[in-house]
């Protein structure tokens, strides 16, 4: 923790095996200070798995991880304090209010009761939560949940703050409150590492982006880089596409996947192309997009993001 500029997390080469399978294959990465680093990929990549090991959940099989500068094979001691954490599941007491969750949890990092009502107040009101604070944490909506754990993993006013999906299974109005929340946090410094298979959070919340497939890294860099880099800008996407297209497609060497019933080409910014495979081809098949995230997963794996 003394050099400020020193990654936040370091990992080298970890690796989590379940039996005879392999979870997360030798994994490298680094989280530096103030950045939101993101990983993305489809269910069963291997993201859980990694920031298990990261948080202290789950032990290392191999390799080594330090956070804050330190070495946690030498323990969880001194990194615990500076770490908040929010699981994928939402994991509250229903036995206890939303104020008597916060100051439960408070409990466990030391902090006195005085300064804890303090912080558990200051977190309520952040979390636009203040009006529920003697409500059971069981009557609160999935959105406001969810807010809830992101107000508990604050409590010890973390460093590092590690989010297992955030947003899965919220409504859009729900799910962009929780961005909005999490966008001020990054905007006041604090480090994030949080998965994902959203691609409109990875591309919203993250600085960088890992893209995660069995247990592997494919490529790492900005939202933007990647799309840029493996997808280009504009998209046409067609749906049923005739015999013919695809042969010319494939005659122009076009960057493009071909699938089962849509082919989706991929092109640079003022792509003229495109307008004349529109008019020849398309009629109301085709579609004309920004290139994403989504696309980048294809490109690299053959297989969508979305199941
Ligand atoms: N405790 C366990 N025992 C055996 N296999 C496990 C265990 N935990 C995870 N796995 C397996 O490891 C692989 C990676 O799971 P993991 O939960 O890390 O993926 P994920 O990318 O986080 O997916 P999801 O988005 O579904 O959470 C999966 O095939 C999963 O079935």
């Amino acid at each position: 923790m003394t050099n400020a500029h020193a990654p936040v997390i370091e990992a080298r080469n970890i690796t989590k095996r379940f039996g005879d399978f392999l979870a997360v294959d030798a994994i490298s990465f680094d989280l530096l200070p103030g950045e939101c680093l993101g990983l993305l990929g489809p269910n069963g990549a291997g993201k859980t798995s990694t920031i298990r090991m990261v948080y202290g959940f789950s032990p290392l099989t191999a390799g080594t991880l330090k956070i804050f500068g330190v070495d946690v094979s030498f323990g969880w001691r001194a990194v615990r304090f500076g770490i908040g954490v929010c699981q994928q599941d939402n994991n509250l007491d229903p036995d206890l209010t939303v104020l008597q969750n916060l100051e439960v949890f408070a409990g466990y990092f030391d902090i006195p009761r005085g300064a804890a009502r303090e912080k558990a107040d200051q977190l309520l009101r952040f979390m636009a939560l203040d009006h529920r604070r003697n409500d059971m944490v069981s009557s609160l909506s999935g959105g406001m949940m969810r807010r809830m754990v992101l107000a508990r993993a604050l409590i010890n006013d973390p460093q590092l703050l590690i989010l297992d999906e955030p947003t899965t299974g919220l409504d859009p109005q729900s799910r962009h409150q929780v961005w909005e929340k999490l966008e001020k946090l990054r905007a006041q410094g604090l480090s994030i590492l949080l998965t994902t298979h959203n691609m409109d959070e990875a591309a919203r919340l993250c600085d960088r982006l890992i893209i995660m497939d069995h247990g592997k890294i494919l490529v790492t860099g900005s939202p933007l880089d990647l799309v840029r880099e493996y997808a280009g800008h504009h998209v046409l996407e067609i749906l049923e596409p005739a015999d013919e297209l695809r042969a010319f497609v494939r005659a122009r060497e076009l960057m493009h996947d071909n699938l089962d019933h849509r082919l989706i080409i991929y092109g640079g910014e003022n792509d003229r192309l495109f307008e004349s495979i529109g008019m020849d081809y398309c009629g109301e098949n085709c579609i004309r997009r920004m290139a994403t995230l989504e696309d980048v997963f294809l490109r690299l794996t053959g297989r969508e993001l979305r199941e």
